[in-house]
Formats: structure tokens, sequence, C-alpha cells
């Protein structure tokens, strides 16, 4: 069988408010990109490593990749407007049949180990949606009030997303729409249905910039 990752990276990091789009900040040393690809290109599963970038910022990277002598091997693709361009971008490279990955450059704090199950679990059913459970009390805010939901309904949901590539490749086909905010949601209009398997607590998504300083001290617990 065949892996892929798409790690998207292609988008600005509006409300982080860096000079630069967060996944070229440096965690531990090192850009958080280089941290989420060399959580994927490690035995036993190797995967073909597809990253997506703004093109205005390969110059950048490529530089970055020779001070830091970051070898692991990658195809560079062209971002787009969306996450979800991006993504369709990164499927242009993907032949089928396959198992795919689809991973937000900027959740750093992966295992391997994490990744294999994921794409072992998505080879056998059809995909693989990490989730974890909805740990704080939730309101739903409407008309200037609020009111208590069961949060045993409720699932936080991370990537990476792991899918058989006939089905990714068919969903993505489909027009884009403002309520794909994830992969999941991508196949799910296609009539699919999305399983959800665990996932992990510290796979956080660097987004504001108290995020970082939290992956600074997972990372290194680690
Ligand atoms: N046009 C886009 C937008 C987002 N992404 C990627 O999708 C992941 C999750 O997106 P998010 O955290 O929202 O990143 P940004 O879009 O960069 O952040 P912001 O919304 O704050 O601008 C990130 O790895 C981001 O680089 C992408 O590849 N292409
Ligand atoms: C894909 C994602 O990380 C799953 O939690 C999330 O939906 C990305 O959201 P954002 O709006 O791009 O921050």
């Amino acid at each position: 069988m065949t892996y892929y990752a798409i790690i998207v990276a292609g988008g600005t990091g509006s409300r982080m408010g860096a000079q630069i789009p967060k996944q070229f900040l440096e965690l531990k040393g090192l850009p958080i990109l280089m941290h989420s690809i060399k959580a994927f290109y490690q035995w036993p599963l190797v995967p073909k490593i597809i990253l997506v970038m703004h093109p205005d910022y390969h110059d950048h990277w490529k530089k970055l990749c020779e001070e830091h002598k970051f070898t692991t091997p990658h195809t560079l693709v062209s971002g787009g407007k969306t996450r979800f361009e991006s993504v369709k971008n990164g499927l242009t490279l993907v032949n089928t049949p396959s198992v795919v990955a689809i991973h937000d450059a900027v959740r750093p704090l992966i295992s391997h180990q994490f990744i294999v199950d994921l794409f072992h679990y998505a080879q056998q059913h059809g995909n693989a949606i990490p989730a974890v459970k909805c740990r704080d009390s939730i309101r739903k805010v409407e008309n200037n009030a609020s009111i208590a939901l069961n949060r045993e309904y409720y699932y936080l949901v991370q990537t990476p997303q792991c899918f058989s590539s006939e089905i990714l490749l068919k969903a993505y086909e489909q027009d884009y729409k403002e309520e794909f905010t994830d992969d999941a949601s991508v196949i799910e209009h296609m009539g699919v249905k999305i399983l959800l398997t665990d996932g992990d607590y510290k796979n956080i998504k660097i987004t504001y910039p108290e995020d970082l300083l939290f992956a600074e001290a997972i990372i290194g617990r680690l």
C-alpha cells in the first residue's frame, strides 16, 4: 500500500499576529513545520510527504532547510486561498489506491505511533478522524442568552485525518462550502460516515501566541 501525508502550510497565521506565518516560527530550535514533517517521516510506515505552501514562501522554506540541514524528502506544492484549496492542490500528486493523511503543519506535537494507528484504521475502515472529548462545560449563545449543552455529545476534532484515496479524491471534486472547516466535513457532505478515533490532548493546534507557550512546555516533556 502507498501512504501519503499532505502537510498543509499555506496559511498566513493572522490570529498569531507574528511577522511571518506561524508555521515558520521556532519551537525548540526548529521551525514548527519541521517538527510536523519529522513526525511523519519515520519507520515503520514512511509516507510520501507533500508539503503545501504559498509560493511567496518557497524560497524562504528552501533557505530554512539549508540552515537547519533538513533533508527529509518532500515535494513542495503551491497553497491556495483557503485550506480546502490547499488540500486540493496537494491531492493532485496523490495516486490511487493509497491511504492519505492530511495534517495541519501547525500541530507539531504528534508521535509517529499516533500517525501509524490512524493510517491503519483508515486503511481498514475508509477514514480515521482523531477527536478528544470536550472537558469543559459547554454553552450555546444565541440572542443574548446562553443555554447549557450536554458535553457528553461534543468532541474536538484534530488532524491528521486519514482517508482511503478513492473517497478523498472524489470528495474534493465538490464545490467549496464555508462549512468545510476540515477534511472530515468534506467527505461527510458526500454522505460518508465519519469514524472518530482517539485523539490526543497534547496534539494542540498553534493558533494564538499562548499556544506556542503551551507547545514549548509540552515538547520539553515528550
Ligand atoms: N489557505 C490556507 C489556509 C490554511 N492552511 C493551513 O491549514 C492549517 C490550519 O489552519 P489555521 O490554523 O487556521 O492557519 P492559518 O490560516 O494560517 O491561521 P489564521 O486563520 O489565524 O490566519 C495550517 O497549517 C495552515 O497553514 C493552508 O494550508 N492554506
Ligand atoms: C482542521 C482543523 O485543525 C481541525 O480541528 C481545524 O478545523 C482548522 O481550523 P481553522 O479554522 O483553520 O483554524
